[in-house]
């Protein structure tokens, strides 16, 4: 076991040490056997055809820049840069990190400038400094340690890789600039600069692995400095993760380290298995009293730990990592690996709505979904797509295998909603739905919202080719709640039917495949749901927490399912025509 005094020896103070040798052999370079070789011989000239083109403006412009990067400017900076960033993480790795960087930046300099002796360029200077110390831009590195610094701490906060990449070249521009008003201003010579740049980036890679890596000297697991979060509480994540779809060590490895910055206990790691599909890891995890569970799997995963979370009011993050990923798709959460870890740990709370399956036998387990359900041709097709197909293609893998059913017999279906009449129908298949958007943007359930607290029915009942081609152009036509009124005696022959109630119940004549949110679950003749409102809190990314807040005033049920849930009312009336869902359930 290395001590304390040996990590830091080992992990930064050898490292800085060498980059300092490393920047004395070049200093030594340039000023010796480089004498007078080109490009160093044309240094001088460089910084004497910028003398002559010196003008107010830019004097005024690099003087800004050198005032900025001059010792009391980037120590005042750093300084409440460093507050700053201990106020956002909540840890102090970040301010240990800044304030390091400058710290390593300035003792790289003074080694350097100890053992390497350039005279400053051969030029009217416009500042007051002394004839020598030229090697390297003490001003340069400052800067870049600084800002630098401050890109790093940035692209580990924001979101989106374009917001991160316009941070970090602004931030990369002030180093840059301040290293070329060193050279106008007669201070410094190109290479003085260069070598400044690399000095500094290289205390960067240093003071972040050191500091800010999972695997850091101080604050990673067993770590002496901890994070601390809000009132002295440290959050803690766990991981479930479906390891046949997240295998990558460098993702596990990405995950801690981005869960590390922003100032949260190490994660506990669990893995789904065939026997265990989420459910049983997720109670494991709330047995640890952990502060959010994030699943790393495809709807499939989900859906057991969403069960399993239904009611007790612990968050559920999403790492999509699935075919089709439709809840993830649905509520607008990234899709990326680094963004979704990112709204799951800064991002904000909403409640949705649960679809409850009722069992099939009395004592029989009840599941939930979270996107879809289905009887017919839904649940033959995702039974029949090839494992293999489907991880080369992804969701078109479904079409193909959609292709082999479409000529299969129709069902004979009843549906009862809300202890309605029934409803008779022929159809391929019937879906229920807590959301209602496909891939590609294609609205299978128009008008259907996650926290409305209503399910969304859908009977396809499509009768040979043109009556596909009309439910396909349908399908693909339709926009969010795009739900046109039907004329009542035309109903019963429309491709597409539309349905809402807070409770479902379809059965059939003959066994017929199901599915729950693209998993088959055996086939059966019944398929009875439930809806419950605002049972699971899903973190999303900020500005997509609920729509319409209204619509979850109520409290969620904590209790069992057997509690009787009563969904509110839509709070827009019905906006497509359905204003109590028990006396209208039409919709197209
Ligand atoms: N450790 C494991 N080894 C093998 N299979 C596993 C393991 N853990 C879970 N599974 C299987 O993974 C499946 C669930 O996968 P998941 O939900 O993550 O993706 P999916 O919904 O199948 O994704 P897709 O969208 O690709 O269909 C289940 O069939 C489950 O049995």
């Amino acid at each position: 076991m290395l001590t304390e005094a040996g990590r830091f020896l080992r992990r930064i103070a050898l490292p800085l040490v060498a980059t300092a040798l490393v920047v004395v052999g070049l200093g030594l370079l340039v000023t010796r056997a480089l004498d007078g070789v080109w490009p160093v011989s044309r240094e001088e000239d460089l910084v004497r055809t910028l003398e002559d083109h010196r003008s107010d403006l830019w004097d005024a412009v690099s003087r800004v820049l050198s005032v900025a990067s001059s010792a009391p400017a980037v120590i005042g900076v750093a300084l409440v840069a460093a507050a700053i960033a201990y106020a956002v993480y909540r840890s102090w790795r970040a301010p240990l990190f800044l304030l390091g960087t400058v710290l390593a930046q300035t003792a790289v300099y003074g080694l350097t400038v100890a053992f390497v002796d350039r005279d400053r360029p051969d030029v009217e200077r416009l500042d007051d400094v002394p004839g020598d110390g030229s090697y390297f831009s003490g001003h340069t590195g400052a800067a870049l340690a600084l800002y630098g610094g401050i890109a790093v701490l940035l692209s580990h906060r924001l979101q989106g890789k374009v917001r991160v990449w316009v941070w970090r070249v602004l931030c990369l521009l002030v180093p840059l600039a301040v290293g070329l008003s060193r050279v106008y201003r007669g201070d410094s010579h190109l290479s003085d600069v260069v070598a400044a740049f690399a000095s500094a980036a290289a205390v960067l890679v240093i003071m972040n692995a050191a500091v800010l890596s999972p695997r850091a000297v101080w604050g990673g697991a067993g770590g002496h400095l901890r994070h601390t979060g809000e009132n002295g509480h440290v959050p803690r994540a766990a991981l479930v993760v479906n390891p046949i779809k997240l295998d990558s060590a460098d993702d596990r490895v990405r995950i801690d380290r981005i869960m590390a910055e922003a100032g949260w206990a190490p994660p506990l790691w669990l893995e789904t298995t065939i026997e265990d599909p989420g459910g049983g890891a997720t109670r494991a995890a709330l047995a640890e009293g952990v502060d959010l569970v994030v699943v790393a799997g495809g709807d499939g995963t989900v859906r057991e730990c969403a069960g399993a979370l239904a009611g007790t009011g612990v968050p559920l993050a999403v790492v999509p990592s699935g075919t089709g990923n439709l809840l993830a798709r649905n509520l607008g959460l990234p899709i990326d690996l680094t963004d979704a870890v990112h709204v799951a740990v800064h991002g904000h709370d909403r409640h949705i709505d649960l679809g409850g399956i009722e069992p099939d036998e009395p004592d029989g387990e009840r599941r939930y979904f979270t996107a879809m359900a289905g009887i017919g041709l839904d649940a033959a097709m995702v039974a029949d797509a090839p494992d293999a197909l489907k991880k080369k293609v992804g969701w078109p893998a479904y079409a193909v295998s959609a292709g082999r059913h479409l000529r299969d017999a129709r069902m004979r279906v009843t549906l009862r909603i809300d202890d309605g009449e029934p409803i008779k129908r022929r159809a391929r298949m019937v879906l229920v739905g807590n959301v209602g958007a496909l891939q590609a943007g294609m609205q299978l359930l128009p008008g259907a919202e996650p926290d409305d607290g209503l399910l969304d029915v859908v009977v396809f009942a499509p009768y040979g080719m043109t009556g596909w081609a009309h439910a396909t152009v349908r399908v693909i036509g339709r926009r969010r709640r795009d739900v046109p009124e039907v004329p009542p005696r035309q109903r019963r022959w429309r491709p597409i039917e539309h349905f809402t109630g807070r409770s479902v119940e379809v059965t059939t004549a003959r066994p017929e495949p199901r599915e729950l949110d693209g998993d088959p679950i055996g086939p059966g003749t019944r398929l009875a749901v439930r809806v419950r409102p605002g049972a699971l809190v899903v973190r999303v990314p900020e500005g997509r927490v609920a729509v319409r807040p209204e619509a979850r005033a109520e409290p969620f049920p904590v209790a069992d399912d057997v509690v009787e849930i009563v969904a509110p009312d839509r709070p827009d009336g019905g906006a497509d025509g359905v204003s109590d869902a028990r006396h209208d359930h039409q919709k197209t």
